[in-house]
This record gives structure tokens, C-alpha cells and sequence, in this order.
């Protein structure tokens, strides 16, 4: 999976996160996730399946949840942009390598589940 560095706002400065950004409004979640792996990293995705843990997006805080999908690039390199400072792309073995977004932290075991799911399919 690929993960980015953040540089911004002062207090996540230098964690990890799942690229992606906020949803506005009229937007679908995967239209948002488009839309700013875009505009963040210069890559276009097409988006496939959401990852959930029990069908359950994982809380952020009050007012935000963490929404993952699995997503490919179709098109470009991932380079950091305005918002991070690295990408970094992590196998299912490598994801406490880094130091994640709090948040982050309780979605890595269903992330690493379908990495290694996947890995197992692809070398059928
Ligand atoms: N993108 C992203 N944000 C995360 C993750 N985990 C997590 O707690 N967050 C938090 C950090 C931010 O408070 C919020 C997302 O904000 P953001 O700054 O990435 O979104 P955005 O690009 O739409 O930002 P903005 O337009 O509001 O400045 O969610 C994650 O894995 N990826």
C-alpha cells in the first residue's frame, strides 16, 4: 500500500496516513478519494472495494471517520506534493514501519488482511 508523510498542520507533522483528504459536499466518498490522490500525490486511481472492519468505518473524532478503499494507479508516479514530504510504498509486512496518524492505527490490522489476501490471489 502507499502511504504519505504529512507536513501539515504542525501536530501530524511527520506521521503517516492513508492518502486522501476530506469529502465535500456533493461529493462521494470515492469521487473525494479521487480527487485528492489527484490533486495530493499527481496519480489517477480508479477506486475499487471499501475495507471495513465488521462493515464499520473507524472514527477520526466526532465529526470525521476513516473511510478506506482499495484503489489502483492508472495513471502517473506518486510524488509528494504540497501536503507531504515522502510516499513510501509498504507490503503487508512493512506497515509498523512507520509511525501512523493515531487514528490510523486501528485500521492497519484489516489493511494488512487484505494485503496479504491479495498477494496470495496474485501468485495463484
Ligand atoms: N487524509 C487522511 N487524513 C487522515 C487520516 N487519518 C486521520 O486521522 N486523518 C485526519 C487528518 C485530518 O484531520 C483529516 C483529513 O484532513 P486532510 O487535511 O487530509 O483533508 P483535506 O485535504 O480535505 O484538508 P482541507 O482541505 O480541510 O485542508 O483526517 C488518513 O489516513 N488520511
Amino acid at each position: 500500500m502507499l502511504a504519505a508523510r504529512r507536513t501539515t498542520p504542525p501536530e501530524l507533522a511527520g506521521r503517516w496516513e492513508f492518502p486522501g483528504g476530506k469529502v465535500e459536499l456533493g461529493e462521494t466518498p470515492r469521487d473525494a478519494l479521487v480527487r485528492e490522490v489527484h490533486e495530493e500525490l499527481g496519480v489517477t486511481i480508479a477506486v475499487g472495494d471499501e475495507l471495513s472492519d465488521l462493515g464499520r468505518a473507524w472514527p477520526i473524532s466526532d465529526v470525521h471517520e476513516l473511510r478506506l478503499f482499495l484503489t489502483t494507479v492508472v495513471a502517473g508516479e506518486p510524488r509528494p506534493g504540497d501536503d507531504h514530504d515522502a510516499v513510501r510504498w509498504l507490503g503487508s509486512d512493512e506497515l509498523d514501519d512507520v509511525e501512523w496518524l493515531d487514528s490510523d492505527v486501528q485500521a492497519l490490522g484489516a489493511v494488512r488482511e487484505v494485503l496479504v489476501r491479495t498477494a496470495t490471489r496474485d501468485a495463484q
